[in-house]
């Protein structure tokens, strides 16, 4: 239309009305074909498919879509690439060489376990195991103990050539990571709580038959990091308080991802590196799975997860190893109140012993977290006052107790003689009296 115009123009044969109908109709042609060239720009994931069929190699298309999509780069999984004959047998051979030589290097590397220990090891396998027994049975390496028992148990350090000085050097900084803050619930011995309930919803449920021995490893290591060098205070907490995580992690699962972080931070130290032999494509996998599990932990994504799986079950697609993983570690994270009696009762004093330190700082209370505790305070200092010999509901450990002198010295309680001055005459389990619930209803409705 354009040269036809032009034509028109060179033979000063313009009708003045035609011109302007032509010019009108070519630029919407041109808007029409820019348009379209944008959005074709942005199908980029569509273009990158196609260029994968156009048999354009598969480590470019992975760099182009790590690059230009929100797609993570998985690791390519060859099955189709053919080794020759003579390099599969080498392969092998070098594979047993090194298997057998990764096996005898532990046999002779093995601590000998005292005789406390492999009695309680003896339950491992089972929903009651006692961790807390094996915490005194070990000198309080729990975690050390049981995941060195479950790497070699599944033969995955044979398997991965896991060099056991990393290991032991990596399960002794992975401990000290736990104790960095000295939290009654968030310790070695809940990491080792967790992977023991993994590997045995893993075993009960025939769930280990469906994994590769990649993804055995990547659970299990998932679940003794997954709360590594945690603060002993919750994600809103850190949040709320304005801290230097949150503000590292914006505000997003704090807590969960510090835990991912400071681990492959702590693998990056050549002496603490369990994963030196994996191949790139292992690795890359393995810390994928471990991230997005850990992750799952954070107990805002605990509906989304529940929902999620529902809605997979009812579907007749497979479910996805990644998810279904997660959901595994998150159930195991959250199962002791499933666990017997004398297990349950001892982690939830730890909690609550964890959750009451919390709230100590008053330097560091938001406004809501002061009247909060302030009405606590209250509701408390009110009910000892008021009970002769004090009764309380919930265990009254050093912590709560000082957490109350904290606030009867600081609100307008100064002159409240507090009647529980020694530890020892701490209460222990008993029925809340009529006054205090009495306050309690008056304050909290
Ligand atoms: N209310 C309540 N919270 C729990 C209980 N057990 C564990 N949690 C919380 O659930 C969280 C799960 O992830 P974490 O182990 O980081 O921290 C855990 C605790 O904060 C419980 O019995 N009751
Ligand atoms: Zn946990």
């Amino acid at each position: 239309v354009l040269r036809c115009m032009i034509k028109q123009l060179e033979e000063k044969d313009v009708d003045f009305e035609e011109l302007k109908k032509n010019l009108e109709y070519t630029a919407s042609l041109l808007e029409a074909v820019y348009i379209d060239g944008t959005r074709q720009g942005l199908d980029a994931e569509d273009d990158l498919q196609k260029l994968h069929s156009d048999g354009v190699p598969t480590e470019v298309t992975d760099w182009l879509a790590s690059t230009f999509t929100q797609k993570a780069r998985r690791p390519a999984r060859r099955s189709d690439d053919k080794p020759k004959f003579r390099s599969i047998v080498h392969a092998v051979q070098a594979g047993i060489f090194v298997e057998r030589m990764f096996r005898r290097a532990y046999t002779a590397a093995m601590p000998n376990q005292p005789a406390e220990v492999v009695n309680c090891l003896r339950d491992i396998d089972t929903w009651n195991f006692d961790v807390f027994s094996l915490t005194t049975a070990s000198d309080n390496h729990p975690l050390q103990t049981l995941f060195f028992e479950l790497v070699t148990r599944y033969e995955l350090n044979s398997k991965f050539k896991i060099p056991i000085s990393c290991l032991t050097w990596f399960l002794e900084k992975l401990e000290r990571g736990y104790a960095k803050h000295n939290n009654p619930y968030h310790s070695s011995i809940h990491a080792a709580d967790v992977t023991q309930t993994l590997h045995c919803l893993l075993l009960r449920t025939g769930l280990v038959h469906w994994l590769t021995e990649l993804e055995v490893l990547a659970s299990l290591f998932a679940a003794a990091i997954h709360d590594y060098e945690h603060t002993g205070t919750t994600n809103n907490f850190l949040i709320h308080t304005k801290s230097d995580f949150a503000m590292i992690y914006n505000d997003r699962s704090v807590q969960e991802s510090h835990h991912i972080s400071a681990t492959f931070r702590l693998l990056q130290e050549d002496q603490s590196n369990i994963f030196v032999n994996l191949s790139r494509e292992e690795w890359m996998e393995l810390r994928a799975l471990v991230i997005e599990m850990v992750l799952a932990t954070d107990m805002s994504s605990h509906l989304v997860q529940v929902k999620a799986m529902k809605a997979c079950l009812q579907q007749t697609d497979g479910i996805e190893k990644p998810k279904a993983l997660s959901l595994l570690l998150h159930t195991a994270d959250i199962s002791h109140p499933s666990k017997p009696w004398a297990l349950h009762s001892r982690w939830t004093k730890a909690l609550m012993d964890e959750f009451f330190r919390q709230v100590r700082p008053v330097e560091e209370l938001t406004t809501l977290e002061f009247s909060y505790v302030l009405c606590q305070s209250l509701v408390i200092t009110f009910w000892i006052t008021q009970t002769s010999p004090v009764h309380c509901p919930l265990q009254i450990t050093p912590h709560i107790f000082s957490w109350i002198q904290v606030w009867a010295r600081a609100g307008p309680f100064q002159n409240v003689i507090l009647p529980v001055p020694a530890e020892e005459k701490q209460p222990q389990h008993m029925m809340l009296p009529p006054p205090c619930f009495t306050v309690g209803m008056v304050f909290f409705g």
